[in-house]
């Protein structure tokens, strides 16, 4: 590492404050219609900028989804620096879903853009996926620890099509099981520069007595995951979890202090049921 505090230090120190909760910055054009905002640019930035006024400084991790930003072009990729930026200015974490997987000379140009310190798109940690082999994402893992950053890995996603492919054998295992044992023995260094996206929609099926890096898990709310299903899902993974809830906080928009609230609810039945 280079002078930055490790990833999972800054990330434990944010959860001990301010809860587990992650919430999700989905700007779903159906949000904007029920906002009242419109379904351009203009309304995107509104959006927004009141969901970082309910989140910054209030909820430990915010994971704004790139796809609603990119839809937007250049001006949606302004809006979403901004965002970034005084989430990350507020001491709030950002952790950029972009789901980023390419082969590995690729992958260097995805990981500066979002791990890079002097990227404008520069944030905590980053979604990718090992589908075009875990080895593929070496270098990403390897800029993420440098500069005290974090990369989750899609492992068994929240949604049903992925059991398929995840599910399938590898020898042994399933897919989604040698994506884990592979991010538990990058983590071996000791800073749990690796995490791992398990949806909380259903049992996993996987194996994590090994893995003690931080699980995003994404399936709150509008995907029929409920709070009181977590406990049971991840025994035994709960120190390190990331709940994450985006359309079932939002529902509760524009009014910010209705967002605020809706998180600080759930973000406490959160805390109460682990
Ligand atoms: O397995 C996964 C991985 C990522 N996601 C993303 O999380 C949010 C969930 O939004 P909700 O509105 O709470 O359903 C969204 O950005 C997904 O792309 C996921 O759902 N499952």
């Amino acid at each position: 590492m280079s002078g930055h505090d490790a990833w999972a230090d800054r990330l434990r120190a944010a959860t001990a404050a301010r809860g587990r909760l992650c919430v999700g910055i989905d700007p779903h054009p159906s949000l904007l219609d029920a906002w009242d905002l419109p379904r351009s640019a203009d309304g995107l930035e509104t959006f927004a900028e009141l969901c970082v006024e309910a989140f910054a400084g209030e909820v430990a991790v915010v994971k704004p989804q790139v796809a609603f930003f990119e839809a937007y072009g250049s001006a949606g990729y302004a809006v979403l620096e901004r965002t970034i930026s005084v989430l990350r200015g507020a001491g709030t974490l950002v952790v950029a879903d972009a789901k980023r997987g390419d082969i590995g000379s690729t992958m260097s140009a995805y990981a500066q853009t979002w791990l890079g310190a002097e990227s404008p798109l520069s944030s905590d940690a980053v979604t990718v996926s090992p589908y075009l082999g875990f080895d593929s994402l070496r270098e990403t893992y390897a800029l993420a620890a440098e500069n005290g950053r974090g990369v989750f890995v899609l492992a068994r996603t929240s949604n049903a099509e992925g059991a398929q492919l995840q599910g399938a054998r590898a020898g042994e295992r399933s897919v989604a099981q040698s994506i884990v044992d592979a991010s538990a023995a990058i983590n071996g260094d000791g800073l749990s520069t690796v995490g791992l996206v398990v949806g909380a929609t259903r049992d996993h099926g996987l194996d994590l007595s090994e893995f003690s890096g931080p699980i995003l898990a994404p399936g709150l709310g509008a995907q029929g995951a409920g709070v009181s299903d977590l406990a049971q899902i991840f025994t035994g993974s709960r120190e390190f979890l990331l709940p994450n809830s985006s359309r079932g906080v939002l529902a509760a928009g524009p009014s910010v202090s209705a967002l605020r609230d809706a998180a600080a609810t759930l973000r406490d039945e959160i805390e109460h049921s682990l």
